[in-house]
């Protein structure tokens, strides 16, 4: 039997790097982890791509599959919307695959109510000052989304206490190191090892 994959939640305020973490860790393409892409109202930015960032869907066609049933979690980030695939989440994490979430606060309780198991890593910048620099740093968002989005960076902030593990990205490569340490640790918990070890164990232990 395969084990399961387990399931990260990653959040943080806009601009803090959580996408830059998610595709460093995933630059290599590893077998057993997957970033989950999700569905989105918002606006294409310049450089996405449509299924690789995102699904990116009219607000009719996000409607349509909130009444089907087919987020795992949704909700309403910056006047868009935003929602997690059931189907791909449920098949992923069966095959045995590690999937990282990069989903807001609201999605993170949602996954949580239902899938307690489910890891949270919350991503914090060192200041406010360098969350606002890289926001403009990024270059892809106008000087009005950037203010909104700075406006509601303490609400967002404030959720971090609701997260197991907390990373301030500071340095990069640092809060890299930190990120892999905590997927590592989560490989090396006693449930893990009985699926993956599973045979030597019995042998170990046997009679
Ligand atoms: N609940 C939920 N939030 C999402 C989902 N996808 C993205 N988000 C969040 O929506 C917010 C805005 O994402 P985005 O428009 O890509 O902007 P960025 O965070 O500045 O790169 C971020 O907090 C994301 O984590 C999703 O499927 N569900
Ligand atoms: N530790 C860091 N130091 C300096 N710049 C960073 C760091 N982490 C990310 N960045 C830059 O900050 C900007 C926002 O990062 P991004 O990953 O898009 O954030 P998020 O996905 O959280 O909105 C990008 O231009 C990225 O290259």
């Amino acid at each position: 039997m395969t084990a399961r994959g387990n399931l990260f939640i990653v959040s943080a305020p806009s601009g803090a790097g959580k996408s830059s973490l998610i595709s460093a860790l995933l630059q290599d393409k590893p077998a057993d982890m997957q970033v989950s892409v999700s569905h989105t109202t918002r606006a294409m930015r310049p450089g996405e791509v449509n299924a690789e960032h995102y699904h990116f869907v009219s607000v009719d066609e996000f409607k349509a599959l909130i009444e089907q049933g087919a987020f795992f979690e949704w909700a309403e980030v910056f006047g868009n919307y935003y929602g997690t695939s059931r189907t791909v989440i449920e098949q992923t994490l069966a095959n045995g695959i590690d999937v990282f979430l990069d989903i807001d606060w609201q999605g993170a309780q949602q996954v949580k109510a239902v899938m307690p198991e489910a890891i949270g890593i919350f991503i914090l910048p060192p200041s406010r000052e360098e969350l606002a620099s890289r926001l403009s740093g990024r270059g892809q968002d106008s000087q009005a989304v950037i203010d909104s989005r700075m406006a509601q960076c303490v609400s967002e902030m404030s959720h971090y206490n609701e997260y197991e593990f907390v990373i301030v990205n500071d340095d990069f490569d640092s809060a890299l190191t930190d990120f892999k340490a905590i997927i590592r640790s989560q490989r090396l918990t006693q449930a893990s090892q009985i699926h993956t070890h599973n045979d030597m164990l019995n042998d170990l232990l046997a009679d």
